[in-house]
């Protein structure tokens, strides 16, 4: 029986859909970043979606969405969740909330102690949290850097909020970072591609094999 949810970020295609659910994914991120490799647009999304079956979420990746993108992302895909990517204040992801209706993932970018100390910002306006690493100065994407962060920074830290843990996570590493931060849901994006925007069949398996 896993014990470890996988979610599988930034899918383009319907055979990388097939392959994630058929590994075991339990949540896929769409992307809705221009700038992303894994980007798709919401007719795109729509079209994907309709591949996944019951039980697997749809995740709405958006960086600093304004109601517009979200109104029309809502309103051709099928879309579960929203993942906030951007900088978004606890006030904006309770506005985002109410009016979609939807849960909604706040991520939070850390890189030291003062990043972890955040998320209790968004304890009370969020549903779940992505604690996901803080991008790379000068990094042209907020995420899917594949850059890990401290895993020990979590070590002790208990939140009341489900959460998900992120950054650099790959088929070699996904195990140690659960074992040393107990996380019990894993994200990856660029760990599971065998180039930018290319999720790889045998990585994806391997990713949520190791992730138990
Ligand atoms: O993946 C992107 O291109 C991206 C662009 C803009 C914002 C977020 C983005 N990705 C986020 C993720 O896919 C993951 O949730 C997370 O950042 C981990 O990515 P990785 O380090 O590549 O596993």
């Amino acid at each position: 029986m896993k014990r470890t949810s996988v979610k599988i970020c930034g899918l383009t295609q319907a055979d990388q859909i097939a392959a994630a659910v058929e590994a075991g994914a339990r949540y896929l991120g769409f992307n809705f970043f221009p700038k992303s490799p894994r980007y798709v647009d919401p007719e795109t999304c729509a079209h994907l979606a309709a591949e996944v079956p019951p039980g697997v979420a749809k995740v709405a990746l958006v960086v600093n969405p304004d109601d517009a993108l979200l109104d029309e992302i809502i309103g051709t895909a099928p879309i579960d969740m929203i993942q906030l990517h951007g900088q978004e204040s606890p006030e904006r992801v309770a506005e985002i909330r109410a009016r979609y209706g939807l849960p909604v993932m706040k991520v939070v970018g850390v890189a030291g102690p003062d990043d972890v100390a955040k998320l209790d910002d968004y304890s009370d306006v969020a549903d779940q949290i992505l604690v996901d690493a803080k991008a790379p100065k000068g990094a042209e994407l907020p995420g899917g850097n594949g850059v890990p962060f401290d895993w020990t920074l979590l070590q002790g830290r208990h939140w009341t909020l489900p959460w998900m843990l992120a950054g650099g996570l790959t088929p070699a590493n996904v195990a140690l970072a659960i074992r040393l931060t107990g996380a019990r849901q894993v994200d990856t994006a660029s760990g599971v591609e065998s180039a930018p925007g290319v999720k790889d069949p045998d990585l994806m398996r391997a990713f949520i094999e190791a992730a138990g």
